[in-house]
C-alpha cells in the first residue's frame, strides 16, 4: 500500500487517505454528514426493507471534484443501483452539493483480505471470475486483491463507469519472472502490448497452461502495458465466466444491446479461464465479437488451462477462430526461475516491512522442493512468511514439515463438491437428494443456496459445472443462488457465522 497525499475537495472538504480501496479512505467530516443525510432520504423515500436490501452497506468513497463516489461491496449490488436508483442518488446529491458532476458507485474490491493461506487458492479463482477492465478503469465485479503482494508499479484506478475494474496493480511484466518455460509466450505477450493497434500480428494470441503457472499475471500484464502505451486505448479484461454472467445479466435486464455496442467498441479484447465458456447462446455472441474484433484488425489475446484444439465444450466455429492465431504453450517453471519468485516475493514483503527476512538457503530450499506451479510457490512463500513471525529461528526440517503437504500432493488440496453437499446437507438436517431436487420449500431452498454458494468459493469449478452437479441446474441459478447469499450474508451475521462454520467443517474434510 501507498499513502496518498491530503487533497483538498472541489467542494472545500479535506479528504486523506490512501488511494488503495474505500476502506483506506477516510471521507472528511462534512462530506460524511451529507452522506449520511442523503441515506435518511433514501430510506425515507424507499422504506426501510428496500434501502437496507441494496444501499445497507453502501459506504462514502470520496467526494472528490464534482464526482461523488460510493461503494458496495458486490459487483451485483453495483449493477442493481445503478439500473435501478442512480438517479435518484444522483438528484439527493445534488440537492446536497449543487456543484456535483456525476454520482459513482464502485465495487469494494480492494477490501477483500484472506488469511495467507494455501486452501485460499479456490478463493482466488473466484474473484477473478469477477474482472473487467476498460482504459478508463471500470468495474464490474471484485478483483485479485487475495494475492500476496508482489510489486506494485502503478496506482490502482477508481474510475468507473458502465463496465471493467481497476487491474491487480503488481501484475506487470516486470513482476513476471522469465526463463525458458515461459520465454516465448511472455516475447509474444509483450510485443502485443507494444504494438500499436494497427500492428498486429499474433491474432489471436492464444496462452495455454496448466493451473498456476501464471496466465492471469501475463494478461494483466499486457493490459496494463497496453494502457501504459497507450492510454487512449480501450482494454478490456474479463474471465469467460464473468463474459457469460455479464450477457446473462444483461439480457435479463434487456440491455444486451448496450453490452454488444460498449464490447464492440474496444481495442484490445483479453479473455482469461476460457475453457469455462459454455452456452450455445452464450458462445454465439462471443464467436460474433471476436469475429467482429479480428476482422477490424483488433487484438484479441485468450487464455486456458488447454489448447484451443482441446477445449471440447466449445462449439467448432469459436475453437477454429481461436485455432487461426498464435497458440503458445507456459510450463512449470525451473529452479532457477523459483527462486527468482521467491526472491522477488520476498523483496515486495520486505518493501512492505523492512524488518523481514528469510535466509537465502531457506528460499533455495524451498525452490528445490516446491517444484509445482507459480501459486504452489505464493502458498509456500505466504506460510513460511507466517512462520516466520513468531518462529524466527526455523530450520530446514520444520519448513519440511510445514510444507509437507505442498510437497506430498504437488497442490493445495481440493475440495469436492459432493463433501459441501454432504457436509451442508447435514448441518440444515435435510438429505442429500431434497437438495438436488427440485422442490422449493423454504427449508430447502436455503441450504441449496448455501451449498451452491461453498461450491463456487471453495472449489474453482465453474458455475455450469455446478449446475450440472445439483441436479443438472442452469449456471444463472447457481449465479443467482451465489449472490443471493453473498448479499444475505453481508446483511445478516447469523448466516455469516453459519457460513464460517461451514467452511471450516468442509476444509476440515478436504
Ligand atoms: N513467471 C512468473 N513470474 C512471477 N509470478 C508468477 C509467475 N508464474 C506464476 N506466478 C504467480 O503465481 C500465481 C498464480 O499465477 P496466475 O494466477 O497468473 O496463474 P494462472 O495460470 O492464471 O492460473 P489459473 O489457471 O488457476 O487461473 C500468481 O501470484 C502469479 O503472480
Amino acid at each position: 500500500m501507498h499513502s496518498g497525499a491530503n487533497r483538498e475537495l472541489s467542494g472545500g472538504f479535506p479528504f486523506s487517505g490512501e488511494i488503495v480501496g474505500e476502506s483506506a479512505m477516510t471521507a472528511s467530516n462534512e462530506a460524511e454528514q451529507r452522506f449520511e443525510r442523503i441515506r435518511a432520504q433514501l430510506k425515507a423515500r424507499l422504506g426501510s426493507e428496500v434501502y437496507s436490501s441494496w444501499f445497507g452497506r453502501m459506504k462514502l468513497v470520496e467526494l472528490s471534484k464534482g464526482v461523488a463516489r460510493m461503494s458496495v461491496p458486490t459487483a451485483f449490488l453495483r449493477s442493481w443501483i445503478n439500473g435501478h436508483y442512480l438517479d435518484v442518488i444522483t438528484e439527493l446529491w445534488k440537492q446536497e452539493e449543487a456543484g456535483i458532476l456525476k454520482v459513482e458507485v464502485v465495487v469494494r474490491s480492494a477490501t477483500r483480505h484472506t488469511a495467507p493461506d494455501l486452501e485460499a487458492a479456490p478463493l482466488r479463482k473466484v474473484a477473478k471470475q469477477a474482472q473487467t477492465t476498460l482504459s478508463s478503469g471500470t468495474t464490474l465485479g471484485a478483483s485479485k486483491q487475495e494475492r500476496a503482494p508482489l510489486t506494485r508499479t502503478t496506482e490502482p484506478d477508481f474510475r468507473q463507469n458502465v463496465l471493467g475494474s481497476p487491474l491487480d496493480p503488481r501484475y506487470t511484466f516486470a513482476s513476471f519472472v522469465e526463463g525458458p518455460s515461459n520465454r516465448v509466450a511472455f516475447a509474444a505477450a509483450r510485443a502485443v502490448a507494444e504494438s500499436a493497434s494497427s500492428a498486429v500480428r499474433f491474432n489471436p494470441l492464444f496462452l495455454h497452461a496448466t493451473v498456476g503457472l501464471g496466465k492471469t499475471h501475463l494478461l494483466q500484464a499486457i493490459a496494463a502495458e497496453s494502457l501504459r502505451h497507450n492510454p487512449k486505448s480501450r482494454v478490456v479484461y474479463l474471465t469467460a465466466e464473468y463474459f457469460m454472467w455479464r450477457f446473462a445479466t444483461a439480457i435479463r435486464d434487456n440491455n444486451a444491446l448496450t453490452l454488444k455496442e460498449q464490447l464492440r467498441d474496444i481495442d484490445l479484447l483479453i479473455i482469461d479461464d476460457m475453457q469455462f465458456l459454455q452456452g450455445k447462446s452464450i458462445q454465439h455472441e462471443f464467436c460474433h465479437l471476436i469475429n467482429m474484433l479480428l476482422d477490424s484488425a483488433k487484438q484479441v489475446v485468450v487464455a486456458a488451462d488447454r489448447p484451443p484444439s482441446e477445449l471440447e465444450s466449445l462449439e467448432p466455429r469459436v475453437r477454429s477462430r481461436l485455432n487461426g492465431g498464435v497458440a503458445l504453450e507456459m510450463a512449470a517453471p525451473d529452479y532457477t526461475m523459483r527462486l527468482a519468485m521467491l526472491k522477488q516475493r520476498l523483496a515486495s514483503a520486505k518493501h512492505d516491512d523492512a524488518s523481514l527476512d528469510i535466509a537465502d538457503e531457506i528460499l533455495e530450499h524451498v525452490a528445490r522442493t516446491v517444484t509445482g506451479s507459480g501459486r504452489e510457490l505464493e502458498g509456500a512463500f505466504n506460510q513460511l512468511l507466517f512462520r516466520q513471525s513468531f518462529e524466527p529461528q526455523i530450520t530446514i526440517d520444520r519448513i519440511d514439515e510445514i510444507l509437507g503437504h505442498i510437497y506430498r500432493t504437488g497442490e493445495p488440496k481440493r475440495v469436492r463438491i459432493e463433501d459441501i453437499q454432504r457436509i451442508v446437507a447435514r448441518h440444515y438436517n435435510v438429505s442429500k437428494t431434497e437438495l438436488l431436487s427440485n422442490r422449493r420449500t423454504r427449508t430447502i431452498v436455503k441450504p441449496r443456496q448455501v451449498a451452491m454458494y461453498l461450491s463456487k468459493v471453495l472449489t474453482p469449478r465453474s458455475l455450469p459445472e455446478i449446475g450440472r452437479r445439483f441436479g443438472g441446474r442452469d449456471h444463472t441459478t447457481v449465479l443467482h443462488a451465489v449472490r443471493k447469499i453473498e448479499d444475505l450474508s453481508g446483511a445478516d451475521n447469523t448466516l455469516a457465522q453459519e457460513l464460517e462454520l461451514l467452511r471450516r467443517l468442509i476444509n476440515d474434510q478436504a
